[in-house]
């Protein structure tokens, strides 16, 4: 009814000072505001009386001057409170969020989704900010302020001051009455935003895509649907609430009404004077300030208790990966690299995509994974990251059982090239200091270098500061790939996953990728994924991969020997690529 659950008040715990602090600042507000009330009926009183001289006038301007220097001040105080009150939450609430972030790791985007965790750490934190350094504040001083209005009018006008108060305590009730019926079209409000915002991105980021299949006009159809789908509940809510503070004004002009009519019943009677009469006028007008206050900041916060659930959804969400504790192991384990033992994996619930997988990536080794496309290579690849955990079997790496492991101890130790790196705006230097923030020119140089990417950077009037543009849009679609794998290098992991990483780039960037992996291959333990047969020869182990089963595993001539799988696999694609020569696509 209040707005107020558990949840939210268990949040408000790291502000509960500044909300506080802002309800003291306010009564104290208050009580100037009251002097102001008793100055100004005395010098109404005074000149109604004809007995204001300029000396009583002089102190009572002078007076009231300070007074309204004082309210200036604490007005700034209060702003001060509510900012520090939003920055702390804002601050809690992201660190939670991002916790949560890297805890679900992956997983997160199939759980939530991006842009539902993007929508709950902006939009849904900035609605809870106003929840918790406005409307708390407000509700809370909402209490308290009738009841010192109360006791100072009661003395003169007891009736006026009944009626005032009851009609400023029920005016609350009736308008969160309807903020109930506008909470239920909330859920359908927030459903429809995050349904909107993610149609949104989606359309923006596939713009060209949408163009180049002449499909843009209907997608602009469907997002101007829910354009209106969102505007239409919008509106219903507006209307809900448009209608409650008709209702609370109403309330609150009648019992204002009724009260000025005793008041001045009092004062013709002969009760009190005309100063004082002013005074309970004025009085009497302020009685429903806070009651206004907090219906003004309702509708913020009915969005902050909405956004509540999203952020609570997100925080709630469970990490499938549970850790485990780690056991003592022998010195040559601890350099064993990976190890796979009998693992079983599917995505949530979905068909088994893994069986029974064992193999070894041994240290200082190049071991491939090859296979139909869909057969489960990037699925070790994001068990190895362990983005995932197996659902049977165990992966051990550097022979502790990898749940021992935290995934972020895991990344600094091996680091996986995927086939579009993501490159971030801003410059080809922040990009590599993303990977070893105190690199020296020298070290990333020879990391561009490693990928034949030094002399494009040299040309660049900037260098290494050259701008790339909105996640890298001003690079190739190799120069992008190069500069990542640039990154990966100068993160000097001990174990490097390549996973298709030449899979869209054009042949000459294909090339210098792949010199590089071989000069990697000198002094680093890699696992490469690739579907180019011919470029993982020379690798020390090659897996076969068939239907999320290994069919076969060795070298490449004990493969071709076998005449199984791989051979198979190996003579199709060497037929296939016969067909190109010269460049030229040759028919027979
Ligand atoms: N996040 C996911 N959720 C559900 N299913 C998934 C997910 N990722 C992959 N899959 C499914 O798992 C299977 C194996 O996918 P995976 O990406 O490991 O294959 P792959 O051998 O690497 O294929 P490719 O060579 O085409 O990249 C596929 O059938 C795919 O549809």
């Amino acid at each position: 009814m209040l707005l107020i659950n558990r949840k939210l008040i268990e949040l408000a715990k790291p502000s509960a000072k500044w909300i506080f602090a802002m309800v003291f600042v306010k009564l104290a507000l208050l009580f100037t505001v009251m002097y102001i009330f008793g100055i100004t009926g005395k010098v109404q009183g005074l000149l109604y009386t004809q007995e204001l001289t300029p000396q009583l006038l002089f102190n009572a301007i002078i007076v009231m001057s300070l007074i309204a220097l004082v309210r200036f001040i604490g007005n700034l105080i209060d702003g001060e409170l509510a900012y520090k009150c939003s920055a702390d939450l804002r601050i809690d609430l992201r660190h939670k969020i991002y916790k949560k972030m890297l805890e679900l790791g992956i997983g997160y985007s199939e759980s939530m989704g991006t842009t539902n965790a993007v929508t709950a750490s902006v939009d849904g934190i900035e609605a809870l900010e106003t929840y918790f350094s406005k409307y708390l504040p407000a509700l809370i001083y909402c209490f308290i302020a009738p009841f010192v209005l109360f006791f100072r009018m009661t003395g003169s006008a007891p009736e006026a001051a009944w009626v005032l108060l009851v009609a400023s305590l029920i005016v609350l009730p009736i308008n969160q009455l309807f903020r109930k019926v506008v909470r239920l079209l909330k859920g359908e409000y927030w459903s429809k935003f995050n349904n909107l915002n993610t149609y949104y991105y989606d359309s923006l980021e596939g713009l060209n895509t949408f163009v180049l299949y002449d499909s843009d006009e209907k997608r602009r159809e469907d997002l101007s649907k829910k354009c209106w789908d969102f505007r239409n509940v919008t509106m219903r809510v507006l209307r809900l609430n448009f209608n409650s503070v008709i209702i609370s004004e109403m309330i609150i002009y009648i019992s204002s009404a009724i009260a000025i009519v005793f008041i001045s019943q009092n004062f013709v009677a002969g009760g009190f004077g005309f100063g004082r009469a002013i005074f309970l006028l004025l009085l009497a007008d302020t009685f429903f300030a806070p009651v206004r206050d907090l219906m003004s900041t309702g509708h913020s916060a009915m969005n902050g208790v909405a956004a509540a659930e999203n952020v609570f959804g997100l925080l709630k969400l469970k990490s499938d990966r549970e850790n485990l504790a780690q056991v003592d192991v022998d010195g040559t384990s601890q350099k064993s690299g990976f190890v796979l033992n009998q693992v079983g994996f599917q995505y949530g619930q979905d068909r088994q995509i893994l069986k029974n997988i064992s193999m070894k990536v041994e240290r200082g080794k190049v071991t491939a994974i090859v296979g139909q496309s869909g057969c489960g290579k990037s699925t070790i690849a994001n068990l190895l990251m362990r983005f995932y955990d197996a659902n049977s079997g165990t992966v051990y790496l550097d022979g502790q059982d990898i749940k021992t492991q935290d995934p972020q101890q895991i990344h600094k130790k091996v680091c996986i090239v995927p086939q579009n790196t993501y490159i971030f705006t801003g410059t080809i230097l922040d990009n590599l200091k993303m990977a070893k923030t105190d690199a020296t020119v020298e070290e990333m140089m020879k990391a561009l270098d490693m990928v034949n990417l030094s002399s494009f950077v040299k040309q660049q009037p900037e260098g290494l500061d050259t701008n790339i543009g909105e996640r890298g849009g001003k690079l190739s679609g190799g120069q992008k790939q190069k500069l990542g794998i640039a990154r990966a290098i100068l993160m000097d992991a001990d174990i490097y996953i390549f996973d298709e990483a030449t899979s869209n780039v054009d042949v000459e960037s294909e090339d210098d990728i792949w010199e590089c992996i071989g000069k990697l291959a000198r002094n680093n333990t890699l696992v490469v994924i690739s579907h180019r047969l011919s470029t993982i020869r020379k690798a020390d182990c090659i897996y076969v991969m068939d239907k999320g089963e290994i069919k076969e595993s060795g070298s490449h001539n004990s493969l071709m020997k076998k005449r199984g799988l791989y051979s198979y696999m190996v003579t199709e694609q060497e037929s296939l690529e016969g067909l190109f020569e010269g460049g030229e696509l040759c028919v027979s």
